[in-house]
């Protein structure tokens, strides 16, 4: 027998971009049942940021300390593999979502277990593991949060070849001997370092150069460092078959001819939204992709369905999610109340304007990247009146930070409005710098104003000296 609830909000989907749209949506007076059919968390906390994070963060810190005369000395041997992994295990919560569960149920969120199907406009149908369907009817509004899948690339062969996806490979319970890895965009490259850094003797294949989305000046600095640490880098290297090779092993034939064997092989060449299984096309919808307005809704579906998050296809990075999740749920929330009609003001509480805009995103490899906003070629591209001024990073607090230090920073200015509206900085923990430039991008602050910013000596953020300076004032 079905039985039959009813919610203000469904969410389907509990990782961080379901909970914080359930979150908002009960903060504003509303009620939400938050559907999961995983673990509460989503990617992010079991196999994706949290888990790959702490893989890294080792390496980091071992290879800091032997960029510094007196602090290598100290150091007396390898990584330790299996502490990482212990460390990675518990930044996963041991792959146990009691604490997020219990998070869910304080800020008043009902949580269902299952898999969520929209069974008809405004309604959510719930199969419980052990085959229980309940029907949630939702009086407001249904939320898509369903996440992203891997897009598996048409390789010959790779369907009878056991191949690890980044799940796979961030849970790991050993470090594999060897890897080749097809696939060099952020997940790809931060996972061929950590892996390496444990042990692994890894070959990392890019079909063009690795970290593409990035400045090449930038994406070589990363580069660089890989090969330099014993990663075997190939770009401009195309991937003929991939074929499994006895019990334990695969080889991977390149478009040379030449081929790789490894124990495993890592495919990370992408995701795509999560929106199989959920009866859109029943209800008209397309299962390839849902456009939706800035406050997540659905633009073909009337005025009830939502899509956000990686499931949106805008920007696939938990942060922006979790932004967006935010305008969403204030916005359901307003229009229940009938104080917010269609329209949204870019820029307002209820709209994710920043997604077009000021999209901030580290990659965490050691030397990191973190880019924030346009590149020159997407400002260009978009009709802005741009230019760009880039230099090698190389103040006093570089110097200072770790021998040998290599950096580059790069700004694109809007030249009509005088406006930053990108940055990228390359180099050894430019991570932590990021945010100054992303809120001089959101903050759309006017160059001469950003002069009186003054960064503090001897830290690294000098380069924002030498960069105005650059541009000429
Ligand atoms: C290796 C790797 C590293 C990453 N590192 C970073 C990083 O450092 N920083 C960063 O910002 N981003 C990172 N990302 C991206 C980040 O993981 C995603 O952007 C983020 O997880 C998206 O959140 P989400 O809530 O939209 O989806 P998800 O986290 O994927 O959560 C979706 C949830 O929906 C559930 N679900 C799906 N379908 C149904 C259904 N029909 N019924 C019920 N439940 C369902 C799933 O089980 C899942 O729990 C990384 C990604 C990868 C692959
Ligand atoms: N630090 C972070 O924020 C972080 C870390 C990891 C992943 N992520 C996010 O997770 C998502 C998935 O990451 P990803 O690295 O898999 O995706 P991606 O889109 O960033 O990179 C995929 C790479 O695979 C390459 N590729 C695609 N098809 C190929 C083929 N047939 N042969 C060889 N190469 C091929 C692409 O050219 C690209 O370089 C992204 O949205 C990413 O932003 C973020």
């Amino acid at each position: 027998m079905t039985e039959v609830k009813t919610a203000d909000v469904v969410v389907i989907g509990g990782g961080p971009v379901g909970e914080n749209v359930a979150d908002r949506a009960v903060r504003g007076g509303l009620t939400a049942v938050l559907v999961e059919s995983e673990l509460v968390g989503g990617e992010c906390s079991y196999w994706a940021c949290m888990p790959s994070k702490a893989l890294i963060r080792s390496g980091a810190a071992l290879s800091a300390a032997l960029s510094l005369p007196g602090a290598r000395e100290a150091v007396t041997g390898r990584l330790d593999a299996a502490q990482v992994l212990a460390r990675r295990d518990a930044m996963a919560a041991n792959w146990d979502d009691s604490g997020q569960a219990k998070w869910v149920a304080q800020q008043g969120i009902t949580l269902a277990r299952g898999h969520g199907r929209i069974s008809g406009e405004r309604e959510v149908e719930v199969t419980a593991l052990d085959g229980t369907v309940t029907t949630i009817q939702a009086r407001q509004a249904v939320v898509i949060a369903t996440g992203s899948v891997p897009v598996v690339p048409a390789i010959e062969g790779l369907d009878e070849t056991p191949f690890w996806g980044t799940r796979e490979l961030v849970s790991a319970e050993d470090v594999p001997e060897s890897i080749t890895v097809i696939g060099a965009g952020v997940a790809g490259t931060e996972l061929a370092q950590a892996f390496s850094r444990l042990g692994a003797k890894v070959t990392l294949i890019a079909r063009s150069g690795i970290l593409r989305e990035f400045p090449t000046p930038a994406a070589d600095i990363v580069k660089n460092a890989l090969e330099k640490e014993g990663v075997r880098v190939l770009t401009n290297t195309g991937v003929r078959t991939v074929a499994k090779n006895g019990e334990n092993a695969v080889s991977v034939t390149l478009d040379s001819g030449d081929t790789i064997e490894s124990e495993k092989l890592l495919v990370a060449t992408g995701r795509r939204p999560a929106l199989d299984g959920l009866g859109l096309e029943d209800l008209g919808l397309s299962a390839t992709g849902l456009p939706s307005d800035d406050t997540g809704r659905v633009r073909s579906a009337g005025d009830w369905l939502y899509v956000l998050g990686d499931a949106a296809d805008k920007v696939m990075l938990t942060h922006q999610g979790k932004y967006e999740a935010r305008a969403a749920g204030d916005a359901i929330a307003a229009r229940a109340a009938g104080t917010l009609g269609d329209a949204v003001e870019p820029w307002g509480r209820y709209a994710a304007t920043a997604n077009s805009y000021a999209v901030p995103q580290v990659v965490f490899t050691d030397p990191e990247i973190a880019m924030v906003g346009r590149t020159l070629e997407q400002a260009q591209k978009d009709g802005v009146n741009a230019s760009e001024v880039s230099l090698p990073i190389a103040v006093a607090g570089s110097a200072l930070h770790s021998e040998g230090y290599t950096g580059w920073a790069q700004m694109i200015v809007d030249e009509d409005r005088r406006v930053i509206i990108g940055a990228t900085l390359a180099g050894p923990d430019v991570a932590e710098m990021l945010h100054a430039a992303t809120i001089a991008i959101a903050g759309e602050v006017p160059l001469e104003r950003l002069w009186h910013a003054v960064p503090s000596f001897p830290t690294v953020s000098e380069v924002w000296l030498r960069l105005l300076e650059q541009y000429g004032l």
